[in-house]
């Protein structure tokens, strides 16, 4: 069950801890169905960008404007969130964390609802843990559900902190494509430290650096579109600038 698909503009985004600016006025602009990649380097505050425009900072120095690709100011359940910790709750079965966020919105149980449950399950080769206790499953099993969760909201908009980074290359190539397909008619951004990741899952790509400025990285395309070897040549450049910054 998803909406239609929306885009996403941020304006004015402002962040300060302890009166101590980390970015000012930055802006970005996501068109909708569209994959972006967030990177930099570590503490220059890709997490706290994404929690800032995900509603999740509201101190006093956190400042920001939100709305759809047609200018209309966006609810807080456009946003869907997933992050490198799965979050589960390791006293409800994999199926009742997935139905979570329809009881916490009040939603009463709805037998459509636990289907749609069972079938993205099965779609994530996890019919078989529907009844389980997130503790006997694998950290890439956790992961996939935590990744269906977020699917079972119908949130235009998917932000995702590393939600790849705790798992094995291998499980993380899975997810990779699992997640390609999954969220195709979502808008998403996405915090990542691996510039090959972000080349491999990206329509945009966009650079934080340490001084707080925000810019786009340019490699003449779609990243996702590129060729095997351009997409080397990207990696190695996108390594060579975040190591200088
Ligand atoms: N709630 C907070 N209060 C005070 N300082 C904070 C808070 N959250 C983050 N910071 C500081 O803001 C800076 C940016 O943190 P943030 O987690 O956003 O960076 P990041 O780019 O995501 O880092 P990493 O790549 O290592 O995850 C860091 O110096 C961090 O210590």
């Amino acid at each position: 069950m998803t909406s239609t698909p929306l885009g996403l503009t941020v304006e004015e985004a402002s962040l300060a801890y302890q009166g101590t600016p980390l970015f000012e006025n930055l802006s970005l602009t996501l068109s909708p169905s569209s994959w972006c990649c967030l990177l930099g380097r570590s503490g220059c505050g890709k997490s706290s960008l994404l929690r800032l425009i995900a509603g999740l900072d509201t101190s006093k120095g956190a400042k920001v404007r939100l709305s759809d690709h047609a200018g209309n100011a966006l609810p807080a359940q456009a946003f869907a969130w997933m992050a490198q910790q799965d979050a589960l709750f390791p006293w409800l079965s994999v199926i009742e964390n997935l139905l979570l966020g329809d009881r916490l919105q009040g939603q009463s149980k709805s037998s459509a609802r636990r289907a749609e449950a069972i079938a993205l399950l099965e779609t994530l080769n996890l019919a078989d843990k529907a009844e389980a206790r997130p503790y006997v499953l694998s950290g890439g099993q956790r992961q996939r559900v935590a990744l269906a969760r977020t699917l079972m909201r119908p949130s235009p908009i998917v932000l995702m902190d590393e939600p790849f980074s705790a798992v094995d290359a291998i499980t993380r190539y899975d997810l990779h494509q699992l997640a390609t397909s999954l969220l195709s008619d979502r808008t998403v951004l996405m915090v990542t430290h691996d510039p090959g990741e972000a080349l491999h899952l990206s329509d945009r790509i966009l650079v934080l650096s340490p001084s707080g400025r925000l810019a786009p990285f340019d490699c003449g395309g779609p990243p996702k579109a590129l060729s095997l070897s351009q997409r080397a040549d990207a990696e190695q450049e996108l390594i060579t600038l975040l190591g200088h910054q």
